[in-house]
């Protein structure tokens, strides 16, 4: 039997958009810079799947003056829970020193009480007589609105206030305050204000834009599903093909992987054909609720890191400033794909 090779890097693509920025993410960004005064800390959240392409400089140049903790979501489905990913968690803390990062998953009740703590402790050194005021920010549907619900909900055990869904912008408008923690020694509680996602202006290069639609951070109407199933078996195929031997063996051609799919499950058109955009969504779903391995989508070096804090800090908050800075950086050479 011949052996598999999978390919070692993704090529198609010519025709991703890299723009996402919409007209509701700018508003919640000006409303959020309008309630900054108020505010004690801001709760930056990142998906732990792709911790530099989820970060969003927007936050920094906006909101940049206020204290910072940085929450990266979703660990459950992108960590192992190894050595190798503890050795990432450390590079990734490294890099968002001197602001605190944590890892977190809704479901576990350690990682959220992590979370309590640290508001807790930062609470002690505000001497606000109404509390401590947090704001929750971060890109679209990276599990801003699931965390004010666990926070409130392993603190206080109440049921959920914010809701949440599986498609970006659930959240529309920055919301009231709601309280997260109860005072202690005579003081006020802690208070979280729930906001929008805000997407970044502009995304340097494709990839980057099909690592965030994989993970649902823009609408799946955005990028056809099928080019989305393909980014996902080319990392199934790097971390391991047995992710999807439920469906066919090692291949490279996602139709053969939605085809098989599509007969399992009877997704077949007029005629018995397969249809393979409802595949090719449900395969993303199956990886998306964690059934298809935990494994995080960007690399993540030391080196990686600095490059893309430089771009990040070069692009400037402007949508303008941003298309100039990834203009130049490919004249320079930084940037190579698409
Ligand atoms: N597995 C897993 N899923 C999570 C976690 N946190 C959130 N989710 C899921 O991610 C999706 C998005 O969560 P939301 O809380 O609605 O995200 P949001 O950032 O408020 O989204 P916007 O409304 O776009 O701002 C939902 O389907 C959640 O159930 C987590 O820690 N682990």
């Amino acid at each position: 039997m011949a052996i598999f090779v999978p390919r070692q890097a993704y090529d198609h693509l010519s025709s991703i958009p890299r723009s996402y920025f919409l007209g509701h993410h700018a508003a919640g960004l000006s409303k959020m810079k309008g309630l900054l005064a108020s505010i004690d800390l801001v709760v930056e959240c990142r998906d732990y799947r792709t911790p530099l392409v989820s970060r969003n400089p927007l936050f920094e140049q906006n909101l940049g003056e206020r204290p910072r903790l940085i929450v990266y979501t979703k660990q459950d489905l992108g960590s192992k829970f190894s050595s190798e990913d503890k050795k990432r968690e450390e590079i990734i803390r490294k890099w968002d020193a001197p602001s605190t990062s944590l890892f977190s998953d809704v479901k576990s009740r350690n990682a959220i009480r992590s979370i309590l703590d640290f508001t807790r402790s930062h609470a002690q050194t505000s001497s606000s007589l109404f509390g401590t005021r947090l704001m929750v920010v971060g890109m679209p549907n990276v599990g801003k609105s699931s965390l004010l619900n666990a926070l409130r909900n392993v603190s206080l055990g109440k049921k959920k206030v914010a809701q949440t869904g599986d498609q970006p912008g659930v959240t529309r408008k920055v919301g009231t305050s709601v309280k997260i923690l109860e005072g202690e020694h005579g003081r006020e509680g802690a208070y979280l204000i729930d906001t929008p996602g805000v997407f970044v202006p502009y995304v340097p290069d494709a990839e980057s834009m099909l690592k965030l639609a994989l993970c649902g951070n823009v609408k799946d109407t955005v990028i056809p599903p099928t080019t989305i199933a393909d980014y996902l078996l080319y990392h199934l195929n790097l971390q391991d093909p047995k992710l999807y031997d439920h469906y066919c063996e090692p291949t490279n051609d996602i139709f053969v992987v939605l085809e098989a799919l599509a007969r399992k499950q009877g997704r077949l058109k007029k005629g018995g054909l397969p249809d393979f955009e409802s595949s090719a969504l449900q395969f993303v779903q199956r990886w998306r609720g964690g059934q298809m391995g935990a494994f995080v989508l960007d690399k993540v070096t030391e080196e990686a890191l600095a490059e893309r804090g430089r771009m990040l800090e070069m692009m400037g908050g402007s949508m303008n400033q941003a298309r100039k800075t990834v203009k130049q950086l490919r004249k320079d050479a930084y940037l190579v794909d698409t």
